[in-house]
């Protein structure tokens, strides 16, 4: 595996005695070893490319209480606001590690969550002892996971914290300088870690770590920053647009959680979805084969044209009804029947993962009906689906977690009352 990681990239030069033993360099200065950039955090690292690996550590862990295992390497161009830098910490995640391509005070955001600040954050995460899968080969589409025994939906798959996590920031960097970072970055990962990466799918067949990267980083969001993150364990699971497991980010461990969405037997290949699936299989499959570079071979994809076009229809159908029930004016048609059918037609469609939503336009158009029981049904089932696909710290699960318990506090409490409710008045017809 480590052939492959000869790449044209240029060897830097080393400056081992750049800085006599008693200082450090930072900022390409010479600073007294006893310097705590911490301090004057998080803005202070300049480009910088002149640093082995061994370098780079003795110098991190010259400053005291310096929060990275390697000094971060960085680049800048008249393009970026901020240096670009790789941090790694190999103590993250109980010694797992992880390292960033980022602007540091991006990078240094992150330290604040309790996934690096608090010990016990991240109990729960990466235990893979005993996983209810194992690994098999799919013709067509690669390695995949089959379940080895039965998952009911709620069941934890697995949750993992990330080896890599990128900001689109680092794209602003001339080509070799951003591959470099990546390159760095992989060399300063655990051991252990380093073996996950690299037994990667590279899908692209370009720069070996890249391609690695792009086919399997998953978008992320942090403090409302767009990046990309690469979990070796969620890059074993192959997309299908019918999917029985979900995943959601977790900002506050900075963790993947990958859950079961209904009862998966054992042999039966577990999927999640790379895209949002409630669109028709045309633009399904033009994203995956956009976004991540093949042709989709699910059963939804790979149905005779008479089924998709029916399927295709149900989700234009889908659509309308959540207009529908999306409108608050005073000349909405919404009804509970609607909602109704647009769980059947969710069900349908086998959209377990994303049956959340359905069930809670059914709650809120319950609630506005002043109907309490069936608000309180269906938004317990929204919360119940949400956080499986959204998680728990999400804000529609959040509220549908309050109407479950007191729908008369809700907005949408009786919103509607007085409006017309009756069955098969209202146009939902199909959208051609
Ligand atoms: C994140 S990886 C999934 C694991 C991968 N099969 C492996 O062997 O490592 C994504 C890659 O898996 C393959 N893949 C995933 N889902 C697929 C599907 N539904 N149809 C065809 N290929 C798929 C594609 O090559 C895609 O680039």
């Amino acid at each position: 595996l480590s052939e492959q990681k000869v790449v044209d990239i240029p060897q830097q030069p080393l400056l081992s005695d750049a800085c006599p033993s008693n200082s450090i360099l930072h900022n390409g200065e010479c600073q007294p070893s006893t310097f705590d950039p911490s301090s004057g955090l998080p803005n202070n690292f300049k480009s910088n490319s002149t640093l082995s690996l061994d370098e780079s550590r003795a110098s991190a862990e010259k400053v005291a209480n310096f929060p990275w295992t390697f000094w971060p390497e960085c680049y800048s161009n008249e393009n970026t606001t901020e240096p670009v830098c790789v941090f790694s910490s190999q103590s993250f995640a109980n010694g797992r590690g992880v390292f960033i391509v980022s602007t540091s005070s991006l990078a240094y955001q992150m330290l604040k969550k309790p996934a690096f600040s608090q010990p016990n954050a991240l109990e729960r995460i990466n235990n893979h002892a005993n996983p209810p899968f194992v690994q098999h080969d799919f013709p067509g589409k690669g390695r995949g996971l089959i379940a080895n025994k039965t998952l009911h939906r709620g069941d934890q798959i697995f949750a993992s914290t990330p080896l890599v996590i990128t900001n689109p920031v680092s794209y602003q960097l001339v080509e070799t300088e951003r591959l470099r970072l990546a390159h760095r970055g992989v060399d300063t990962l655990p051991q252990d870690s380093q073996t996950l990466f690299w037994a990667l799918l590279d899908h692209f067949k370009g720069d070996p770590v890249d391609d690695r990267i792009n086919t399997n980083a998953f978008e992320i969001e942090i403090d409302g920053e767009g990046q990309y993150a690469v979990l070796p364990e969620i890059a074993m699971l192959n997309h299908d647009c019918r999917p029985n497991a979900a995943y959601f980010w977790d900002e506050e461990t900075l963790s993947h959680y990958v859950h079961a969405t209904q009862t998966i037997y054992p042999g039966e290949e577990i999927t999640i979805t790379y895209i949002n699936n409630e669109r028709s299989r045309a633009k399904r499959m033009a994203n995956l084969k956009r976004n991540w570079g093949f042709d989709c071979s699910c059963s939804s994809c790979s149905a005779h044209p008479v089924l998709t076009a029916e399927s295709d229809d149900r989700i234009a159908q889908i659509a309308d009804l959540a207009t529908a029930l999306d409108d608050w004016t005073s000349a909405s048609s919404a009804t509970p029947e609607m909602a109704e059918a647009m769980i059947s037609l969710y069900q349908q469609e086998r959209l377990y993962a994303s049956l959340g939503l359905a069930y809670k336009h059914a709650a809120e158009v319950y609630s506005s009906f002043g109907d309490k029981y069936n608000a309180i049904k269906y938004a317990r089932l929204s919360a119940e689906h949400g956080y499986l696909d959204k998680g728990w710290r999400d804000r529609d699960v959040m509220e549908m977690r309050n109407m479950a318990k007191n729908p008369e506090t809700t907005w949408s409490w009786k919103k509607r009352v007085g409006h017309k409710r009756l069955a098969g008045e209202h146009g939902c017809g199909h959208r051609h």
